[in-house]
């Protein structure tokens, strides 16, 4: 079947993410869909620039109507941003019978209620998964995973430039302006960089999960607003010494009366997993009836994680334009005709890094003997512990962590050290996973 044709508005930062990251999992999000998703065309005021990342593999133009009012293209992604021109161009792709794809978050929560209308008169798709918290799955979440539930609350650290700012005030005692400075140099702050560090983007996003969770409209305008120019040192450690840490949060509660929509600086317990998400990270946590509390953490902004949502999207309209079911909501996520026989490996062909214990005795050289061993078999130390022999003892405890290697490999060289005669008994071997 003839891929999708897409349209691209704007290779900036998420724009250019989302070029590389198409085409680099081609084949995997070709299964995934059912059909190829190509970019046709790519828009940007900036042609010279979109050339050096797209060469000859896209028309590239400079006018961003050029894109909207080509006949072949099926899905306007706009990556432009603002409420400006980018407005404009997303309600006349809508005309244009085009399904749309954004990362927009102040669009979809200030003029998301005219653009779904507008939508929804010509009959096609409108999908923002990387407007909220960017490469987290969050709306899909809301929208799928958590259909059964009545939320009652959602609270998330959902703006990078805020959570870095209070991470690097509070571990290496740098100042607001000079933490400020370094967001922006690492590209996690807006182009107006107040719409971080004064909550309105956070708000943006609180108000988007808002109508999505309690099913009401884009309320940008009612949310309550606070950044966090006005937070003090002194309160950051003083609420440390309580046992809490301030964080910048979303909140959109549901209670009897409404809704509670709000961004402000939060205490909250230090135990909690939210409280430890540091750095430019993000996270959201949901409170459903039925599930509970969920968690969901991951990378909010920058190119690819942002790409990563933006494409998701594309996959999603690729399917349900789909008209056969089982390609619409492909059982394993793959199409059908796309699940491969990948073998799953036997255990001795893994890798992972280790924990050994061994019992040794308390004499010199014997370190060099497993030390050779690991080393014949390609195991490299990453950390030793060797306890100084109780009183009376001629043996004592060693550990050592390793670096990743093949099981087989580790096996093989714990036979070998088992043998040794300084080596009493067995060697204690836990794998070792950084997860990092
Ligand atoms: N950068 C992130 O980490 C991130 C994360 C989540 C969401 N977003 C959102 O994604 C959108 C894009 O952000 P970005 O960081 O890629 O911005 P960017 O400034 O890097 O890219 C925007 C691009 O649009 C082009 N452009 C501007 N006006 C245009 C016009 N009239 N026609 C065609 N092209 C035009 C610019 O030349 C630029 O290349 C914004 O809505 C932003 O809020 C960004
Ligand atoms: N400026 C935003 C970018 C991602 O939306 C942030 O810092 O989270
Ligand atoms: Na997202």
């Amino acid at each position: 079947m003839k891929p999708i044709q897409v349209g691209l508005l704007g290779i900036g930062t998420v724009g250019g993410g989302v070029f590389t990251v198409l085409e680099r999992n081609q084949d995997e999000i070709t299964r995934r869909a059912g059909r190829g998703i190509r970019i046709n065309t790519v828009a940007d005021l900036n042609v010279e620039r979109a050339k050096e990342i797209v060469k000859d593999r896209a028309q590239i133009v400079n006018d961003a109507r050029a894109v909207i009012n080509n006949p072949e293209i099926d899905i306007v992604v706009e990556l432009i941003g603002g409420y400006g021109i980018a407005k404009d161009l997303v309600l006349e792709a809508i005309a244009a019978g085009k399904h749309v794809v954004t990362a927009n978050k102040a669009l979809i929560a200030v003029h998301g209620n005219e653009i779904f209308k507008a939508a929804h008169a010509k009959g096609v798709m409108v999908a923002f998964e990387a407007a909220v918290a960017g490469g987290i799955p969050i709306i899909k979440a809301l929208r799928e995973g958590l259909t059964a539930n009545r939320i009652e609350w959602i609270a998330g650290i959902i703006n990078g430039t805020t959570n870095f700012i209070l991470s690097e005030m509070r571990d290496k005692g740098l100042d607001f302006a000079t933490v400020l400075k370094e967001a922006q140099r690492l590209g996690y702050a807006e182009a107006d960089p107040t719409f971080d560090i004064e909550g309105v983007d956070a708000a943006h996003k609180a108000t988007i999960m808002s109508a999505i969770a309690f099913g009401i409209p884009m309320q940008f305008d009612k949310a309550h607003i606070e950044g966090i120019t006005k937070l003090a040192a002194i309160d950051i450690r003083y609420a440390e010494q309580l046992g809490y840490r301030i964080k910048l949060l979303g909140i959109a509660k549901k209670t009897p009366t409404g809704v509670e929509l709000r961004v402000h600086p939060t205490l909250i317990p230090t135990k909690r997993l939210i409280a430890n998400v540091e750095g430019a990270m993000n996270a959201v946590q949901v409170f459903g009836d039925a599930v509970g509390t969920t968690l969901y953490y991951g990378k909010g902004a920058g190119s690819e994680p942002t790409a990563s949502a933006v494409i998701a999207d594309l996959v999603d309209i690729t399917r349900l334009l789909s008209a056969d079911p089982e390609h619409r909501v492909p059982y394993l996520a793959f199409q059908p005709d796309a699940v491969q026989n990948t073998p799953v490996l036997p255990i001795g062909e893994i890798t992972t890094s280790y924990y050994l214990r061994m019992r040794v005795a308390d004499q010199a050289g014997v370190l060099a003997d497993i030390t050779k061993i690991l080393a014949a078999h390609g195991v490299s130390i990453d950390a030793l512990l060797q306890k100084e022999a109780d009183e009376g003892e001629s043996q004592t405890d060693l550990v050592a962590l390793t670096h990743e290697t093949k099981e087989k490999n580790m096996l093989a060289a714990i036979k070998e050290i088992q043998n040794l005669k300084t080596v009493d008994g067995e060697v204690v071997k836990i794998r070792l996973e950084n997860l990092s």
